[in-house]
């Protein structure tokens, strides 16, 4: 192996350590808490870690926090009525609904997260922040592909003129992560299912993000010799005996990728660790500009 291996860890704890810090200076200020409600309709078992793993952080950085847990049974109106009241609730600074959405309730996802107020969106899935991050725009990011953005920072990876092949094409992650490298001044090019010879298109790639959903979906004859593999897939393997609750693995097959890249993200340990950091910056800047909203 001879890739560097990017961790999330020390990165997160950075920008955990500089979002207490705002978070500190804003209840200075203004004596008030940043806080963050995250809504969970149904059990979702990845959804759960990802939520838990939020609430530990808010917790981790004196951020106040709030669980609602609604059954799957729960109307489209019974869910906008709750998001309407973190809308008005003054110490609710962001508001989050977990994806995926159970039933028949993901058909109606743009209608529910587009309720949010666009300053409490802290996944920056609201059209308006959409719109300001494609049009470079302040505003607020979405938090994964804020993350890999802040990961390629860190380690000190080249984006101005690179060649960046971003790997899916979602709302959540391949789309936005296009858009941050675009402003970074990269050469993008986005993949999706019907993108024809990939692995031609991928090993083009300086910067490769791979947003599939597939375990080992990137192999390494689809990458450049010293490109930088950032893995964004959560994918849980079936059960065996090692691993009871199932191995958890991204869409690179990292140990083949890994003999070929200059520089490999893992999973666990690696963009995931960013994206629950990327949050709680964002509800810190949501609350933020609130407060001195509200102090003028
Ligand atoms: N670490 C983190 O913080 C987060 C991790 N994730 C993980 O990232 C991964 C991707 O998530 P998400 O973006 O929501 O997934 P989606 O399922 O929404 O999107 C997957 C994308 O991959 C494309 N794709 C699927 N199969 C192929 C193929 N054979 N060849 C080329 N492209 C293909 C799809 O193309 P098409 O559009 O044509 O269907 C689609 O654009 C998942 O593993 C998820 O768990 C997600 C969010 C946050
Ligand atoms: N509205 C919404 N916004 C999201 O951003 C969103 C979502 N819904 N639904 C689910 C996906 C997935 N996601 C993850 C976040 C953190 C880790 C994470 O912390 N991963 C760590 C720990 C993994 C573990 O504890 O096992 C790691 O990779 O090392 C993973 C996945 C956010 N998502
Ligand atoms: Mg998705």
């Amino acid at each position: 192996m001879s890739a560097r291996i990017l961790s999330g860890k020390e990165f997160a704890a950075k920008f955990k350590e500089d979002a207490a810090k705002r978070a500190r200076a804003l209840e200075e200020k203004y004596g008030v808490t940043p806080g963050l409600a995250v809504i969970i309709v149904g059990e979702d078992p990845a959804s759960q870690v990802y939520v838990r793993n939020k609430d530990r952080a808010c917790q981790e950085l004196a951020l106040y926090s709030e669980v609602i847990r609604l059954p799957e049974t729960v109307t489209e109106q019974e869910l906008t009525a709750r998001i309407d009241e973190l809308n008005y609730d003054k110490r609710i600074h962001g508001i989050l609904v977990q994806l995926p959405l159970p039933g028949a309730l993901a058909r109606r996802e743009k209608e529910i997260t587009g309720r949010i107020l666009p300053e409490k969106d802290v996944d920056g899935f609201h059209p308006v922040n959409v719109g300001r991050l494609v049009m470079g725009e302040p505003g607020l990011v979405p938090c994964t592909p804020a993350g890999c953005l802040k990961m390629l920072e860190l380690a000190g990876i080249a984006m101005d003129g690179a060649r960046a092949v971003v790997v899916g094409r979602s709302n959540i992650v391949g789309k936005p992560m296009a858009s941050l490298l675009l402003r970074e001044n990269a050469t993008v090019t986005v993949c999706h299912s019907h993108t024809k010879d990939l692995a031609a298109v991928t090993r083009e790639a300086d910067i490769l993000v791979a947003a599939v959903g597939r375990p080992g979906f990137i192999r390494a004859d689809m990458v450049k010799p010293g490109a930088t593999v950032i893995d964004v897939g959560i994918n849980r393997l079936p059960p065996d005996a090692d691993h009871p609750r199932g191995k958890l693995v991204g869409d690179v097959d990292f140990a083949g990728a890994a003999e070929v890249a200059g520089a490999i993200t893992p999973v666990p340990g690696g963009v995931g660790l960013l994206t629950v950091a990327m949050l709680m910056e964002n509800v810190v800047t949501a609350a933020a500009c609130q407060l001195a909203a509200q102090k003028d």
